[in-house]
């Protein structure tokens, strides 16, 4: 199944359940929440109090990519918030196989990300356990930036990884995800498309059908 998560920090924060409950209309199955500390990537952008309140908006799944420096010290606070999907990054953690295990035990599903300079081999040992894996098709930090082309080699290459394993578990794709390339990106192997700039620029329903237009086409073949 395809599935479109907008990413929130592109909206306008002064109309956040406006915008959420616009995107959901049009189709969004996710709402992908963006947490930065300012050490993992430069950024500080929102924590738990904005994910908590904004959870009365909608009952979609919440979607929590932690860019945060040894995310295991925050799982059980995140999951208080309301969270579906917790997804961490290998590079943030020393025992990576420890906050997955955190994560499941909270109730929540697991996702692992990887920056673009991170190899697959990242989650070898890990993959089995695992729910979402999300590749980042940009360097993590801001919206607005480019995919990144070698970034899709990496989903197409662990979408056969999965094949010779027998996995069925979801790949995420953040940074630089528009209408205009979700069809490759889709074609790479990705199902879990994230949109920031893509969905909150301009006309929000507009945005989020012409990824469902994409998805429709999939779907109906
Ligand atoms: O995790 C991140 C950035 O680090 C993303 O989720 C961005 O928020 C996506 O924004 P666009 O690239 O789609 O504008
Ligand atoms: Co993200």
């Amino acid at each position: 199944m395809l599935i479109l998560s907008p990413s929130i920090l592109a909206a306008d924060f002064t109309k956040l359940g406006e915008q959420i409950e616009e995107t959901v209309n049009a189709g969004a199955g996710y709402i992908h929440l963006d947490v930065m500390d300012g050490m993992f990537v430069p950024q500080i952008s929102f924590g738990m109090p904005v994910i908590e309140t904004i959870r009365k908006c909608t009952d979609k799944v919440f979607d929590v990519h932690l860019m945060i420096e040894d995310p295991g010290r925050y799982i059980e606070a995140f999951a208080k918030t309301g969270a579906d999907i917790i997804t961490v990054h290998a590079e943030a953690c020393t025992h990576l196989d420890r906050v997955i295990q955190q994560i499941k035990a909270a109730g929540i599903k697991a996702g692992v990300a990887l920056n673009p300079a991170t190899p697959l081999s990242a989650l070898d040992y890990v993959l089995d356990e695992l729910d979402m894996v999300l590749i980042m098709t940009v360097n993590p930090g801001f919206g607005g930036q480019k995919l990144i082309p070698y970034c899709l080699e990496k989903v197409h290459d662990l979408r056969m990884i999965m094949k010779e394993r027998g996995l069925d578990i979801d790949i995420q794709v953040d940074g630089g995800i528009k209408a205009s390339n979700a069809k490759e990106v889709v074609e790479a192997g990705a199902n879990v498309l994230v949109g920031g700039s893509a969905v909150f620029s301009g006309d929000i329903t507009a945005n989020t059908k012409a990824f469902m237009d994409v998805f429709s086409e999939f779907e109906n073949k």
